[in-house]
């Protein structure tokens, strides 16, 4: 896991690698617009870069990265937007030394400048935002405001945008715009990831992301702390084991799924597939009598067992017998069945429960929130948003807080979907999964999930069973995407996934 940090965290960091680990705050910065340099001068080549600068650290950035393209054989080009005289002295120095190679900078100080810049940046191959870094703390506004809109413009040509450490405009918390905000394709972020890079707002901004060492020893991260942790392929690798040869079928667990009704079969059946899929040694979708009576013809590889809506209880027990994890909620219904179904579940059942869909409606109804068990729930904005009585607009401005909540409330682990999904954990872990494709984004893609959450509670704790779930759920699903953004079914996000467990191992 890469830890992440917060802005205040990664204020600590700096002050502890150069307090406490003695590495000069000017060494930060020549490590950081070197490593920076380097990826750049990969890009553009002997391209012309057009750097635009500022005047706090960030700037002081941009000068070392134009330093070390003009030294290393790039044509970069240097803007600056911002009062000379409220240089950081780190900045200033870098700004000298970059005058010191023979370097000249252009100031921006009003409108009709900007000419120039546009100008430029027809002919560049590469623009690099090194406007604003962790210090913004409100809207850029004015001129420096116009700069952005400018390198934004889609009427520059094929530029690619590069930003340093972070978008300028982007709020490094929450990954909300503060207003206007600098596009980037990639963003070289410096030491961590911060937390507003890793939003599905902030994404938009972020493009790529990719980290640039810049020299600080590797105990700076836990000694001050961080917000999250980026999931990595290694420790989905490290949590799950191959199969022995002597697996059999009861052995890998079997899930029930209570999900499915009359003209919703569909959401049963892809979370049955999402299990066996994963790992699951069989499944069996409990559900409503009419419901069993239609997916009797439907299914080869999946059991079913109905529920009595005369006797809930009695059946769902019956029902449950020897099972090792139940999901419920997809395509379940809200009526009054449902509900005595979801309640009884949550009274009776022991073992690992993943709550999804309708049976989060549910539970948001029923005002009383508190879980005991090894629980997972899997809301999108929207579920979340009704389950801690808010908007789904005010969960997107503060997914972290809000998915750390809602695991605080219920006692459960809350894995929020959405373009990077997170998963919280009741103690306060954080984790957060940057792979998929926008493809995941089709009908039944959440029913698939469940699935596969389920089923590796078999095997696993439930915080690390929603971590891996959402790894192998991404992953699945890129893989049977094949590079297209759009035109995948639920049921091939399954399909995919033993390709990625294969791998793993
Ligand atoms: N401190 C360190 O050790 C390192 C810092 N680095 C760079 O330093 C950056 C942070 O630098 P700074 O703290 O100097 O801040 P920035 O360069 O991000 O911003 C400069 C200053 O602008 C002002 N400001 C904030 N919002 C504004 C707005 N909307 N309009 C106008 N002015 C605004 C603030 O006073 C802020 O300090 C990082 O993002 C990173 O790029 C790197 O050089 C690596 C090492
Ligand atoms: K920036």
């Amino acid at each position: 896991m890469i830890p992440v940090l917060s802005r205040a965290q990664m204020r600590a960091f700096d002050a502890r690698a150069i307090d406490v680990a003695h590495v000069p705050s000017i060494v930060l910065m020549e490590n950081a617009g070197r490593g920076a340099a380097e990826r750049i001068l990969a890009l553009a080549g002997k391209r012309r870069v057009v750097i635009v600068c500022g005047a706090g650290n960030n700037g002081g950035d941009g000068f070392v990265v134009a330093r070390h393209l003009l030294l290393r054989g790039g044509d970069p080009a240097v803007f600056m937007c911002g009062k000379p005289e409220k240089f950081t002295q780190d900045a200033r120095i870098n700004r000298d030394a970059w005058v010191g190679v023979g370097g000249t900078v252009d100031l921006l100080q009003k409108g009709p400048d900007l000419e120039l810049l546009r100008i430029e940046l027809e002919g560049a191959a590469v623009v690099v935002d090194a406007l604003f870094g962790t210090g913004l703390d409100r809207a850029i506004s004015g001129l420096a405001a116009e700069v952005i809109e400018l390198l934004n413009s889609d009427t520059l040509g094929p530029v690619k945008r590069v930003a340093l450490d972070i978008p300028s405009g982007l709020d490094c918390d929450t990954g909300v715009p503060l207003g206007p905000t600098f596009h980037a394709d990639l963003t070289l972020t410096f030491a961590q990831p911060k937390l507003g890079l890793l939003t599905p707002r902030g994404v938009r901004h972020t493009g790529e992301l990719e980290v640039i060492h810049i020299g600080v020893p590797s105990d700076v991260p836990d000694a001050v702390g961080h917000s999250a942790e980026l999931l990595e392929r290694a420790d989905v690798a490290r949590w799950l084991a191959p199969r022995t040869s002597d697996a059999h079928k009861y052995s890998a667990g079997h899930v029930a799924v209570l999900a499915g009704s009359h003209g919703k079969l569909g959401a049963a059946l892809l979370v049955a597939h999402g299990a066996l899929r994963a790992g699951a040694g069989a499944a069996t979708i409990v559900t409503w009598p009419e419901a069993v009576a239609a997916l009797q013809s439907r299914v080869l590889e999946v059991m079913t067992a109905s529920i009595d809506r005369d006797a809930v209880a009695a059946s769902i027990d019956a029902a449950l017998r020897s099972k090792r994890s139940v999901v419920i909620g997809p395509g379940f219904g809200l009526d009054e069945a449902a509900r005595a179904a979801l309640a009884h579940v949550l009274a009776a059942w022991r073992g690992p429960l993943v709550l999804d869909a309708d049976a989060i409606t549910l539970l948001a109804r029923s005002g009383s929130f508190a879980l005991a068990g090894p629980h997972i729930l899997t809301p999108h904005a929207g579920e979340l948003a009704r389950l801690l009585e808010t908007t789904s607009d005010k969960i997107e401005a503060d997914r972290f807080g809000s998915a750390t909540e809602a695991a605080r409330r219920t006692g459960a682990v809350v894995l929020l979907k959405g373009a990077h999904s997170i998963i919280a954990a009741p103690d306060g872990r954080l984790v957060i999964n940057v792979r998929g494709t926008p493809a995941l984004a089709t009908a039944g893609s959440g029913d698939v999930l469940a699935g596969i959450i389920g089923a590796l509670t078999s095997v696993l704790e439930p915080f690390e069973a929603a971590c891996a779930g959402a790894f192998l759920h991404a992953e699945g699903g890129a893989v049977s995407a094949a590079g297209a953004d759009r035109g995948l079914l639920a049921s091939q996000i399954a399909d995919g996934v033993p390709a990625v467990l294969r791998e793993l191992f």
